[in-house]
């Protein structure tokens, strides 16, 4: 490069011979080519930024460019003999015009003008970044002892006029026996604050710099929710501490606004107990609370033909009249055991009003109501308010193999207690892959697969060895059946997430989906079953509230941990 075309001086002061002297090679053998130090022309030196370039480097530009003149130079330096090669180079040298080296010179100090940039670049970041950063500090400590000044005013006492002082200086000093003489009753300023020790405050007095810790905000990010409208703060950062703004356990209470005028029966079928008390029950509501009374079009005829009073029941004639139940219906009861709790569910493709179901089966876990007391029962229930259990249902779509493409191909069922995928018919292992979200879970191969809510997770999901979880608890179980592996244990996922199990086309057989037990449909290789938690829980009305209606029916219903109690007499610590 021509020296008149190089850039100003300033841009990068030229490496001073002292500098190029620093940046020789260790190598003996590149000593013996160097000459020395170079005679260039007088320049500022500037070694530091010499030193950021590896002499590594510097080197092989050197050997490269001596390389690119004299194509010889590698093999010399490598197969000829040390004295050979002092010879040879210092013919090179001597064919070598100054004028190359000086080119080298060029380059070289071309490369440190664009280290010193790069190096300009970052230094003047670096200080742009500083003086934001005090700013934000400025403006932070300000507004701190603001706030620090309003509380001590509000706190009544003597007005904290070191804390105006101070927050003019920007900075925030406050003796710890002015905090206590103010607030410090009131246990606001002094937990509120954090005390750092501030290198050059006053060494005189205690004083300490007074600032918060940093804040910051968590949400719910809901899948799919691009405009973020689900979005909501769950946490609250009190004085830079995370504590739960919401909790999903609450205990949820139902009270009326307006007074319930109609309920629906759904009863267990070819029950005489059940026949005789929904008779009963029916005529007790109408005549005693003036309640309109729905029924199933095969109850309304049993009824009918046991009493012609029943003619003001009244019921469905076909499914786009059952479609819209939810909204004329206020209550739901159910006479039967649980099954008739998942028939009564089913019924509701949508919203489901709440549920009181009176026990008259065997085991009647989500069943809690004394039939025998329905009276009282229904006269509580009716006046409200009551505790109810939001129970989630799996909203699941089965997506075939052949119309994967399209976006929805089947309906929507919704399950009360669980999905269940399993061999069916077939004699071989099912083999099905499932993915969480887009995450692979894993292969199932054994009888088959539960993907329960916590509802069901006392129902078949507890039999195939899953947890028993809290109604309210917000999860999905996924609990297999006979895993044919020693490691295959069952797992609680995030309410949030979307399951996926899939039948491979590699698979020996098909498989069998089944929701709550009924309603079964055969996958195919290829097919797909998709589960996440639908829009539409089931609020059941709690006898008691959800917890003890729970721990109630895991201790009379499933008799958990029933254990004879040790007696006393026998060995002792
Ligand atoms: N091996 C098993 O335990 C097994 C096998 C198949 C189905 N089931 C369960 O049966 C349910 C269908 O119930 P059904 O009454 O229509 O059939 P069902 O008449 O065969 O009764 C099944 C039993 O499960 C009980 N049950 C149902 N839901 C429950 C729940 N959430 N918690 C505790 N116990 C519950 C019922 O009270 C009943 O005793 C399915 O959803 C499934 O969970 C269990
Ligand atoms: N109204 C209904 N129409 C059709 N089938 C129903 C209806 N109510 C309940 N069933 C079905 O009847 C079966 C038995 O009902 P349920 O579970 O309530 O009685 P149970 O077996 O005596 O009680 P438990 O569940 O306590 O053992 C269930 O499979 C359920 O789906």
């Amino acid at each position: 490069m021509d020296r008149a075309a190089m850039p100003a001086q300033e841009e990068l002061p030229l490496p001073s011979p002292e500098a190029i002297q620093f940046a020789q090679p260790a190598d003996s053998r590149f000593r013996t080519l160097n000459p020395g130090p170079i005679p260039i022309p007088a320049a500022p030196s500037s070694r530091s930024l010499v030193e950021s370039v590896s002499d590594q480097r510097v080197n092989l530009d050197v050997i490269s460019s001596y390389q690119s003149e004299n194509g010889s130079l590698s093999t010399v330096s490598s197969t000829v003999s040390s004295e050979e090669s002092e010879k040879a180079a210092y013919e090179l040298l001597a064919h070598t015009p100054i004028k190359s080296t000086d080119a080298h010179l060029v380059e070289f100090s071309e490369a440190m003008r664009t280290v010193a940039k790069a190096l300009r670049r970052v230094a003047e970041g670096k200080a742009a970044a500083q003086a934001e950063a005090a700013e934000w500090k400025r403006k932070y400590e300000l507004e701190t002892a603001q706030k620090q000044q309003t509380k001590i005013k509000d706190c009544g006492s003597s007005t904290g006029n070191n804390l105006g002082k101070l927050a003019s200086q920007r900075t925030l000093e406050t003796p710890a026996s002015d905090q206590t003489a103010c607030c410090g009753n009131h246990g606001i300023c002094s937990h509120e604050v954090l005390q750092d020790e501030v290198p050059g405050s006053n060494p005189r007095s205690s004083h300490k710099m007074v600032g918060r810790k940093a804040s910051f905000r968590l949400s719910w990010g809901c899948n799919g929710d691009k405009n973020g409208q689900h979005k909501h703060d769950f946490v609250s950062f009190e004085k830079g501490d995370i504590t739960t703004a919401e909790r999903s356990n609450k205990q949820i209470l139902l009270r009326w606004e307006s007074r319930p005028q109609t309920v629906l029966f759904i009863t267990k079928p070819n029950s005489n107990p059940v026949r005789v008390l929904c008779a009963e029950m029916v005529r007790w509501l109408k005549e005693h609370k003036n309640i309109n009374v729905f029924v199933e079009p095969w109850v309304s005829k049993d009824l009918l033909t046991e009493d012609s009073s029943h003619n003001l029941v009244q019921t469905w004639d076909n499914d786009e009249e059952r479609k819209v139940l939810h909204k004329k219906v206020d209550l739901i009861v159910t006479l039967g055991g649980d099954g008739t709790v998942l028939w009564a569910a089913s019924l509701f493709k949508g919203p489901v009003p709440p549920v009181v179901a009176f026990s008259m089966g065997s085991l009647g876990f989500m069943t809690r109501f004394p039939s025998q007391q329905y009276r009282d029962c229904l006269d509580n229930v009716l006046n409200g308010p009551f505790s109810i259990t939001l129970r989630n249902r799996l909203q699941c779509r089965v997506i075939r193999d052949a119309a994967k493409d399209e976006l929805e191909t089947e309906e929507p069922i919704l399950a009360l207690n669980e999905v269940t995928i399993d061999r069916g018919i077939s004699s071989y292992l099912t083999y099905l892959e499932c993915y969480c979200d887009s995450s692979f879970v894993t292969c199932v191969q054994g009888d088959g697969l539960i993907i329960s809510t916590t509802s069901g997770s006392t129902a078949y999901s507890l039999a195939a060895g899953g947890s028993m979880v809290h109604p309210q608890v917000p999860g999905i179980l996924f609990t297999p059946i006979c895993p044919h592996s020693l490691s295959f244990r069952p797992l609680i996922l995030p309410e949030y997430v979307t399951l996926r199990v899939q039948v491979p086309y590699n698979s020996r057989g098909h498989a069998w989906a089944s929701f709550d037990g009924k309603d079964r449909k055969q996958l195919a290789p290829g097919d797909a079953l998709i589960c996440s938690i639908s829009p539409w829980p089931v609020p059941t009305a709690c006898l008691v509230d959800s917890t003890t209606d729970f721990l109630h029916s895991i201790h009379e219903g499933l008799h958990w941990n029933l254990r004879k109690t040790q007696s006393l007499d026998g060995p002792r610590d």
